[in-house]
């Protein structure tokens, strides 16, 4: 029996830890189980109960105390990241092996990690031995992408981070609770964006003449192939929470295997009772 893991990615602050503890609360109240690994070596603050921690295995802190390394933050976390991806066994033992666990995986910050460097596609490529269904989850804060030029990077990042993995990825617009309702239907027309229309519409904001070719070509491709799409996350609608967890546990397939739950065992005398005493209210009244 496989199990399932969403890899939740995304810039620094885009909400990847709120977007946890939101699921986890979430699907509580679905009553699933669902549980979170945090694998930022540097974090601070998170709110979920965690399975395991990567700051048990190696902390960003110490690192960069090290004379030795002499790193700063960031690349004091490659080092981190470096040293998780040769010590997988650590993540083996955290998780045991239990069949259909589904777990999600609050990654750090940094743009790098879903670009160039290795590491995240080792992990992905790790969890699939051990029969994880990994879809990737990628977040952008909302704030962020009301301007085309702004939205144009925030997809940049999201497929940079699709084509290094090669899995299914949903991409996620967050915070949407903080825009004002006039930003709240501007952005509607970023969620499925018509880039060519974009592009004309802005046309001044994109100054050079230079690259304008450039950035057409760029958006013609994303609009052609429809490689892009968001769907909005806002933390305080249950509606808005679920459809995002029906798009991921449909791209991992999640469900199918589960077996079919039997309904709870009626008393039949007593069913027949109650019928009958409805009944009898029925013919009486
Ligand atoms: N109003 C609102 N605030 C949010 C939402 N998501 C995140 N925030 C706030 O944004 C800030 C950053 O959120 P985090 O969840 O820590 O973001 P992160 O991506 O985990 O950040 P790093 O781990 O540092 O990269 C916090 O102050 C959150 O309270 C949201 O949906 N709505
Ligand atoms: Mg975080």
């Amino acid at each position: 029996m496989p199990r399932y893991a969403q890899l939740v990615m995304g810039p620094a602050g885009s909400g990847k830890s709120t977007y946890c503890s939101t699921m986890v609360q979430h699907a509580e109240s679905l009553n699933r189980s669902v549980q979170v690994v945090n694998l930022d070596p540097a974090a601070e603050y998170f709110n979920y109960p965690v399975m395991a921690d990567i700051r048990e295995l190696i902390q960003v802190d110490d690192v960069m105390e090290d004379n030795s390394l002499r790193c700063g933050p960031n690349g004091g976390l490659v080092f981190c990241m470096e040293y998780f991806a040769n010590n997988f066994d650590w993540l083996e033992e955290s998780l045991g092996h239990v069949e259909d666990d589904y777990i999600l995986f609050d990654c750090p910050g940094q743009i790098e990690l879903y670009t160039h460097l290795p590491v995240m596609r080792q992990l992905v490529e790790q969890l699939q031995q051990w029969e994880f269904r990994v879809c990737g989850v990628f977040l952008v804060d909302s704030q962020f992408m009301v301007e085309s030029f702004k939205f144009i990077s925030g997809v940049m990042a999201a497929l940079s981070a699709m084509v290094s993995l090669e899995i299914p990825q949903v991409n996620v617009m967050t915070k949407m609770d903080l825009l004002a309702p006039k930003a709240k239907k501007e952005i509607e027309k970023y969620l499925d964006p018509d880039m060519y229309s974009m592009m004309e519409d802005n046309s001044d904001t994109f100054r050079s003449k230079k690259f304008k070719k450039l950035t057409k070509a760029i958006c013609g491709l994303i609009d052609d192939y429809s490689m892009v799409r968001f769907l909005p996350f806002d933390r305080t609608d249950e509606e808005g929470i679920n459809i995002v967890l029906q798009h991921i546990d449909f791209s991992i397939q999640y469900g199918e295997d589960l077996e079919v739950k039997e309904p709870k065992e009626v008393d039949e005398e007593q069913s027949n009772l109650n019928y009958d005493e409805i009944f009898q209210d029925k013919v009486s009244s």
